[in-house]
């Protein structure tokens, strides 16, 4: 049996970790031989309901799970951790752009950020889902000078798999024939959802679905995803971030499947002309638990406008907390 891992998550009694410290307790993040320790941090008001998903966590009697610590302080949670998913923000109800989220949990960030680099494992993989998410990471990555900045991550991963949903039901084809699907950008209405490079059974899909379909219904589709979820449930999707985080953890620290890549917001290194720095989601490759951006594609003069609107977005939220990065 392997040693234990300690996978730190914050916001741990929220709707998104009611899905996911389950299933990372059963395996599917790191695999069904990998022992792991959960740590668990909430605000001190919801440490009773922590309690309770601690119980329920004990009551499903997981093989995996050896060890659970709950904390409201962040250096008792993150203390070691080897991942630590970041999950606890408030999340935008109707009506709200992820925009007007900056201010409410920007600080967070900052303060969760010094207390990785203070307490985590000088390795720790950083993966922020909690709104807005690539700057909400910025913010957390620029707090931890002393751990590497390419370990600090944020998710697109959801609208990734949102784009594969959408693009297999309109050609009725599985999810599973798709591959190099691309999201460019911020985890927001600005991303761009890019077909260009997708295949489905080998085809190169552009050619598969009408134009029109792609810039007047796939494209905004998948933007708003987000927003017709809360409309229609009330509450922000839950369960299909979960597994989206599983997803990206999974595949940053097992490896991408030979002949596709996956989207990750990640530290731009200057790729594709992006500003080196910004938490901007790429297509990229895993391998040995390390990412690599995927190089080379060609970029038109429609992507080029898309990736530069998500870009100034980006510049713009970044500039928009210039007081919490040191
Ligand atoms: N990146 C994505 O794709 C994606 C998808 C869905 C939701 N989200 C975001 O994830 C976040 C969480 O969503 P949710 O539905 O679980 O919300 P929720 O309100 O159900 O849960 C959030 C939890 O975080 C806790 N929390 C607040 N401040 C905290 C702090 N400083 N430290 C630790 N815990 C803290 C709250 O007490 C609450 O229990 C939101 O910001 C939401 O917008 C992101
Ligand atoms: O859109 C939101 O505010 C929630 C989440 O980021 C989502 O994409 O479902």
């Amino acid at each position: 049996m392997k040693n234990p891992v300690r996978v730190a998550v914050t916001g741990a009694a929220g709707q998104i970790s009611y899905s996911l410290l389950f299933r990372i307790a059963s395996g599917d993040m790191l695999g069904k031989d990998q022992p792991v320790i959960l740590q668990l941090l909430e605000i001190t008001p919801a440490m009773d309901a922590l309690r309770g998903v601690v119980m329920e966590l004990e009551d499903c009697a997981f093989p995996l799970l050896a060890g659970v610590v709950i904390s409201d302080k962040p250096e008792e949670a993150f203390a070691q951790a080897d991942y630590a998913l970041l999950v606890g923000a408030r999340p935008r109800g109707p009506g709200m752009e992820r925009k007007d989220l900056l201010e409410a949990n920007a600080a967070i960030f900052s303060v969760q950020g010094k207390a990785l680099n203070a307490v985590a494992s000088r390795q720790v993989k950083v993966l922020v889902v909690g709104n807005p998410a690539n700057t909400n990471a910025l913010i957390a990555q620029r707090n931890a000078p002393d751990l590497d900045p390419r370990n600090f991550t944020a998710m697109t991963r959801l609208d990734h798999n949102r784009a594969l949903a959408q693009l297999a039901g309109k050609t009725g084809a599985a999810t599973t024939d798709i591959r190099q699907m691309i999201i460019w950008g911020n985890h927001s209405a600005t991303q761009y959802p890019d077909i260009s490079q997708a295949t489905v059974k080998g085809d190169a899909a552009a050619a598969l679905v009408p134009r029109d379909w792609y810039e007047t219904d796939f494209i905004p589709t998948v933007q708003q995803r987000g927003a017709a979820i809360i409309k229609a449930r009330g509450a922000s999707s839950a369960a299909s971030a979960a597994g989206s985080a599983i997803d990206h953890i999974r595949d940053w620290a097992l490896g991408t499947p030979d002949g596709d890549w996956v989207s990750m917001a990640v530290p731009s290194d200057g790729s594709y002309g992006i500003e080196k720095g910004l938490i901007y989601s790429f297509p990229v490759t895993c391998k040995n638990g390390d990412y690599t951006i995927v190089q080379g594609l060609d970029i038109d003069t429609f992507s080029r406008e898309r990736m530069t609107v998500t870009e100034r977005e980006l510049q713009e939220e970044r500039d928009g907390v210039a007081h919490l990065l040191p």
